[in-house]
């Protein structure tokens, strides 16, 4: 990638993860949303995902996009995810398309797929002998409003790859922790992103050659109900980090 890549939401924790692993490989451009306690080592604009002229400055001169500012609160009313998430995301899309952005890799999450943990199948799925699998082409099965604003931006990129030819990556993260996964929470296990495997997806993200795709984005546990497959397929995804290695331990979640 010659261009810079724009980083929305990059004072949040997916954006820390993704800056702690590929800071020296790509030129960025941070989107922050309010002023940063200390000067950050790369460009930066502060702004919010809602506000055209902010977007439009914020992609002007980028050659692909990671877009994760939003509210990421499973629990998130209704206006927030329909500003921040949904129009948010549109506005970017439209942005991108306008600046001729090659690439747009878009934070999706379980929680597009939530409703599929269902009483019948819970905790089974959560275990490493159940191979209950969610590969990315069954239709989005929101638990909650947030979801339902992921799996809209799913849709947004969808409409923007097929009307304007932008390549998007939807990665469905599961859920995110540093140095360990979280501790007595099967579910959270079963879908631990570790900080690297973050960093590694979007590098894949950033990389392979694709048109639109919906991947999941855990490591590699042994419990799982996501499939890798697709991530590894069409990004080339290799992650290196599994919750069964922390299995036994005791740690505090951050
Ligand atoms: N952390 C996780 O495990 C997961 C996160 N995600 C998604 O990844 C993205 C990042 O999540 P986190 O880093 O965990 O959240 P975070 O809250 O730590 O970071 C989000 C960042 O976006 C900014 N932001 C929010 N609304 C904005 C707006 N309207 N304009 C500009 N900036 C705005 C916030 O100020 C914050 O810095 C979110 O879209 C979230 O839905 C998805 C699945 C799992
Ligand atoms: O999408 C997200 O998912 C993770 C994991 O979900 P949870 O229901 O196990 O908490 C969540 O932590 C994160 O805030 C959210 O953005």
């Amino acid at each position: 990638m010659d261009e810079p890549v724009l980083l929305t939401g990059a004072g949040g924790r997916v954006g820390r993860a993704v800056l702690q692993g590929l800071e020296d490989e790509y030129e960025w451009k941070l989107l922050l949303h309010s002023p940063p306690d200390e000067e950050p080592d790369h460009e930066y604009l502060i702004g919010d995902v809602t506000d055209e002229e902010t977007v439009a400055e914020a992609m002007d001169g980028v050659g692909a996009v990671i877009h994760l500012a939003g509210d990421p609160r499973p629990s998130a009313p209704w206006p927030s995810v329909l500003s921040n998430n949904i129009d948010g995301t549109q506005k970017m899309y439209e942005a991108a398309v306008d600046e001729g952005v090659e690439k747009f890799v878009f934070a999706s999450s379980n929680h597009a797929v939530g409703a599929y943990e269902t009483d019948e199948r819970t905790p089974d799925m959560y275990r490493r002998d159940d191979d209950f699998r969610l590969d990315g082409t069954e239709f989005p099965r929101p638990g909650n409003h947030y979801g339902v604003s992921k799996a809209t931006g799913e849709v947004l990129g969808r409409y923007y790859h097929d009307e304007y030819g932008i390549a998007v990556c939807n990665i469905r993260i599961g859920n995110l922790t540093k140095g360990h996964p979280p501790i007595d929470y099967e579910r959270g296990q079963a879908m631990w992103l570790s900080y690297p495997d973050c960093a590694r997806i979007h590098r894949c993200a950033l990389e392979a050659d694709y048109g639109f795709e919906i991947v999941y984005g855990i490591s590699d546990n042994d419990r799982k109900y996501y499939s890798l497959e697709r991530a590894r397929e069409a990004l080339g995804y290799d992650p290196q980090d599994n919750s069964a290695e922390w299995d036994g331990d005791e740690h505090v979640a951050e």
